[in-house]
């Protein structure tokens, strides 16, 4: 699918979808355990790869009408899977699922979609086989297609901090279930923390101990996973609310625009408000009733560090070009290593808009001064953050903006054109 924009104006309210990141763990979690009730889930094509791995590990995932998922878990270790794990476009279900996997008493095959078979894996793979799994690419090149033999004992691992916090996640949910735990010592500074925090919030929730230590992080084993009430609720994804929150400061009639669905939660990217304020936008965030109000204002390039949130550069990079000045986004090595290298993707989709920018390694400085933001046709890079990112540049272009394979946003915001319409932008779909 094709998506072209129109120059918008927005006003409305807008909902928050779910979080992806805690649907993912709470999916997996009900796993684990004996299942639960996942309330207020994402349903994206992100967290129905999760969903799918519950099944071929010898449990159950049903959706209901009002959007809740009951789960029956494979209670501790998963069966050994009947079929090979499709994890699609997803790199925390690869992760996430490929430590589990190493607990089965037996072979797991795991997969994806072109994009996430070039992601890295290889540090997951080396701490399982250290702590007892076979763990392989079938290539030898530390990328998927996976093959994963348990079953995984526990011990003490070391492992970069620096190219997914997924693979400590992974092994402090499957540590939980090991015989001996597992005791992680991080090699390199840990990037894309607070996804940790996250997780470390689950297992909670869970009834799973785990803990930081001095190193990095530690979880005893023979834990069990049951959620207090056998129920779970979901937070709202602020990752999500960064496009209607960036929608409304670009271009946001009169009223402004409002968010619900905005509670606090261990999300880094919560950041986003404290950022779209920094550059000059009128926001006003109600933590207790999780209500954002937005309204547009002239906007200033600044700097923004995204060692902690990397999935908010494609973001910050469409702000930083409708804003005056330069908006450097910094500490962004790791976001290369996404379902495309987004340092760069940004950077050659918003050149094709007019917008000057320069690259580095772990930088991308936007000239928001110097760039005329014009309509043209851009690529969607297969990847729903670009896609999103590129639509919010439309709202502000001199012209119609054309998004190529903009389907992608099924990853983890399926209702986003949907949304962008409700709120007054002029788009239109073609096959
Ligand atoms: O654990 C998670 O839910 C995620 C962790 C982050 O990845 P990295 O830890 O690989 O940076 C983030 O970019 C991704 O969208 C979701
Ligand atoms: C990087 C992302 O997710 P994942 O790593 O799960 O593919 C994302 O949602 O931006």
């Amino acid at each position: 699918m094709n998506v072209t924009i129109s120059p918008s104006s927005v006003a409305g309210t807008a909902r928050a979808p779910p979080s992806k990141s805690y649907t993912h763990r709470a999916i997996l979690a009900a796993g684990y355990a004996d299942g639960a009730t996942v309330r207020d889930a994402l349903w994206s094509a992100d967290t129905r790869a999760t969903a799918r791995a519950i099944g071929l590990f010898g449990g159950d995932v049903d959706r209901g009408d009002d959007g809740r998922l009951e789960i029956d878990g494979f209670d501790g270790r998963p069966d050994v899977p009947a079929d090979v794990i499709d994890c699609a476009n997803s790199g925390t279900t690869m992760r996430l699922v490929t430590a589990a996997a190493a607990l089965a008493d037996g072979t797991t095959v795991l997969t994806g979609d072109e994009s996430l078979r070039s992601r890295p894996q290889g540090p997951l793979l080396e701490a399982l086989s250290d702590l007892g799994a076979a763990a392989d690419s079938t290539r030898g090149n530390g990328q998927a297609p996976l093959v994963v033999t348990g079953p995984l004992s526990g011990g003490e691992v070391s492992i970069p901090g620096d190219v997914s916090s997924q693979y400590i996640t992974a092994l402090l949910m499957a540590g939980a279930v090991t015989d001996e735990g597992i005791v992680i010592d991080l090699e390199t500074e840990l990037k894309s923390a607070p996804y940790v925090d996250i997780t470390l919030e689950v297992l909670d929730d869970f009834g799973v101990d785990a803990r930081h230590t001095e190193d990095g992080f530690a979880v005893d084993g023979g834990q069990s996973y049951a959620p207090a009430g056998g129920e779970y609720a979901v937070p709202g994804d602020f990752s999500s609310i960064s496009y209607p929150l960036a929608a409304g400061a670009i271009a946001a009639d009169g009223e402004g625009i409002r968010i619900e669905g905005a509670h606090p939660s261990a999300q880094g990217d919560t950041a986003i408000v404290e950022i779209v304020e920094r550059m000059g936008a009128d926001v006003d965030w109600d933590r207790e009733s999780g209500t954002i109000d937005v309204a547009a204002a002239p906007l200033a390039g600044i700097e923004v560090d995204v060692e902690d949130t990397p999935d908010l550069l494609p973001t910050i990079a469409t702000l930083g070009a409708v804003a005056d000045g330069d908006t450097k986004i910094t500490n962004a090595e790791h976001v290369r290593y996404k379902e495309t290298d987004r340092v760069s993707a940004m950077a050659e989709e918003l050149g094709k808009l007019g917008v000057e920018t320069t690259e580095e390694r772990d930088s991308l400085t936007v000239h928001g001064s110097d760039s005329r933001l014009e309509g043209g046709t851009v690529s969607g890079c297969d990847d729903h953050r670009i896609i999103m990112a590129l639509a919010l540049a439309g709202l502000a272009a001199d012209g119609e903006t054309t998004i190529e394979g903009a389907d992608h946003v099924d990853v983890s915001f399926p209702g986003f054109f949907d949304l962008l319409e409700e709120l007054g932008v002029a788009l239109e779909r073609r096959a």
